[in-house]
């Protein structure tokens, strides 16, 4: 991965909540230097104080031409944000967004026809470099342009390239929002294993272990999810019993997952209106 662009040119980031210091957690931790990165945020965390106090700049001033502007203020703000940076539109700057749902149009109309605009959906795990995020641009974004948010997006995890912005709704409720489904998966195992009887710290455990045990099996091992399922499940017994409730169709995961991503893609879609 390859930086270097971004550590001559500069960064400027807009907005530096949980997502924006996520995805600058990583690209610090994988060499982008403190010097070449410009954060505007009226609210900046304690955490962002330290590293401005290590030679990043807040809420002070820009560069002329930074290499990208990357724009990670909730879809609802974005009308207040923008005219902080409309300045960037129509030149060589990159403009990369990460807001679910807020159109590649809204933007356009923002800084100009002309100007270069990569969405992204990036999701939380940027922060430790497992995150993945699907890219993409409008109609004047260059091969260049893709490449250069590929190198900064795949500092903190996967990228994956988009046909178009009609996937990114469906992209933003599965890789977006989806960690908020594992999270909610750890509590949600937790308080069942304590309504068995476990003490609460014992059973947090145990469900925080497993959820991330299989996660980096998942990760590492060649067999398919369906695979490492089955290895699980002996004939008759524990595993089976309780995938029979999960996998029953009316009310099991897959029905209720359907419904919650179809909730996040909807609400993706009405924010974007
Ligand atoms: N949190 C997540 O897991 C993901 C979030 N996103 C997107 O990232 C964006 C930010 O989301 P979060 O970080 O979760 O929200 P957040 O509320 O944690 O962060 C937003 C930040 O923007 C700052 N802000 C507000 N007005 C501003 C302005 N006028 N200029 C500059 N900064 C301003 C706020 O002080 C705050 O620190 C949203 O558009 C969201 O859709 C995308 C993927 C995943
Ligand atoms: O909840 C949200 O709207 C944002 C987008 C994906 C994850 N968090």
């Amino acid at each position: 991965m390859n930086l270097d662009m971004i550590n001559r040119r500069g960064l400027v980031l807009l907005g530096c909540g949980k997502m924006g210091s996520a995805m600058l957690e990583g690209w610090l931790g994988q060499g982008l230097r403190p010097e070449a990165t410009w954060v505007i945020d009226p609210h900046p965390s304690d955490w962002l104080k330290g590293v401005a106090a290590n030679g990043l700049t807040l809420n002070d001033g820009m560069p002329d031409a930074p290499a990208v502007v990357l724009i990670a203020v909730k879809p609802q703000m974005m009308g207040a944000a923008l005219p902080q940076i409309a300045g960037f539109g129509g030149g060589d700057t990159l403009i990369v967004t990460v807001a679910a749902g807020t159109t590649i149009a809204t933007y356009e109309a923002a800084f100009g026809a002309g100007t270069h605009i990569v969405r992204a959906m990036p999701n939380t795990p940027a922060a430790v470099g497992r995150g993945i995020t699907a890219i993409t641009g409008n109609a004047v974004t260059t091969p260049a342009d893709l490449d250069l948010a590929e190198a900064l997006l795949s500092a903190v995890g996967q990228v994956v390239r988009l046909e178009g912005e009609h996937q990114m709704d469906a992209v933003t409720a599965v890789s977006g929002s989806g960690p908020a489904y594992v999270f909610h998966l750890i509590e949600a195992l937790a308080a069942a294993g304590e309504a068995e009887g476990l003490p609460a710290e014992l059973a947090m455990q145990l469900a925080r272990a497993t959820v991330t045990g299989a996660g980096e099996l998942a990760h590492r091992a060649p067999e398919t999810a369906e695979q490492l399922r089955i290895n699980v499940t002996s004939p008759g017994g524990t595993t089976a019993a309780a995938l029979s409730v999960l996998m029953e169709p009316d009310t099991g995961f897959p029905a209720l997952l359907r419904r919650a991503v179809k909730a996040a893609a909807d609400r993706g879609r009405s924010l974007g209106k």
